[in-house]
């Protein structure tokens, strides 16, 4: 997958070009990450990047020429790259809330020219002109696109086909899907008195992986009840629920 990057700060990034699956996955090649800096097309002996804003008031926005300039570099280099037209993607507090759906669909779609901005943010003309889709990864306000950038593109890449090693991959195979994770044991058997649960230690697979589900389905009841809403349970999973409900509260 392409994925172009416009930032004023292209070093942050590398968390995700120098470790861990996106590392391996732009060292193999999976993942294209390419960045413009809008400072690079400043002009002015300050190279200067933001600007005022109509109307007065705090803070800065990014400047107009300098972020369209990159813009359409990376949408440019993106079509020459992949021979496809990118989707140009602004992160910020008003955008689509990013959840696992939402990232499986980017993972699936056009190569992506993710913007990262800055101070108070762009020119309402930029995001009409330039700007495909605005997305959030949350309700909260921070002091820059980059990290939300990098939350974003982390979690489209991992649902790239070969990102994840085959051992990863199970963790995203369907039966987590939609719901809350179980809860994870290694050595030493005994912490402090706190034991491991004996079933897995059985090696009775099957018990492990109804064990395992009716932990994810009773979590995700206690603590995520919204996500069970409108889900159609099948019949094993009501009666693993049913039987975490039973055990929660007699
Ligand atoms: N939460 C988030 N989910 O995506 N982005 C964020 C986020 O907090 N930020 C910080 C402010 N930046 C600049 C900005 C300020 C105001 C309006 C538009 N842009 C954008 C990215």
């Amino acid at each position: 997958m392409w994925i172009g990057v416009v930032s004023l700060f292209p070093e942050m990034f590398e968390a995700l070009t120098r470790q861990g699956v996106t590392g391996r996955a732009v060292e193999k090649g999976r993942i294209d990450l390419e960045f413009w800096n809008p400072r690079d097309y400043a002009t002015d002996r300050h190279r200067t990047v933001d600007d005022r804003p109509y109307g007065g008031g705090p803070g800065m926005l990014m400047k107009v020429d300098t972020l369209r300039a990159a813009i359409h570099d990376a949408r440019s280099r993106a079509e020459i790259a992949t021979g496809q037209r990118p989707k140009v993607i602004y992160l910020s507090p008003q955008g689509r809330r990013l959840d696992q759906r939402g990232a499986g669909e980017l993972a699936s779609g056009p190569p992506l020219v993710v913007v990262a901005g800055r101070y108070e943010g762009i020119d309402e003309r930029v995001v009409e002109a330039d700007i495909d889709e605005e997305w959030s990864i949350g309700d909260y306000v921070l002091s820059g696109g980059e990290l939300p950038a990098m939350v974003l593109i982390d979690a489209a890449a991992r649902l790239v086909p070969g990102v994840l090693g085959h051992q990863d991959s199970a963790l995203e195979d369907s039966f987590n899907d939609g719901l809350l994770d179980c809860p994870h044991y290694t050595r030493p058997e005994d912490v402090e008195g706190r034991r491991v649960p004996e079933v897995l230690l059985s090696g009775h697979h099957g018990a492990i992986r109804r064990w395992r589900l009716k932990q994810s389905l009773g979590r995700t009841w206690l603590r995520r009840p919204d996500l069970l809403e409108g889900r159609t349970l099948n019949d094993e999973q009501r009666e693993l629920l049913e039987e975490f409900i039973e055990e929660y509260a007699p």
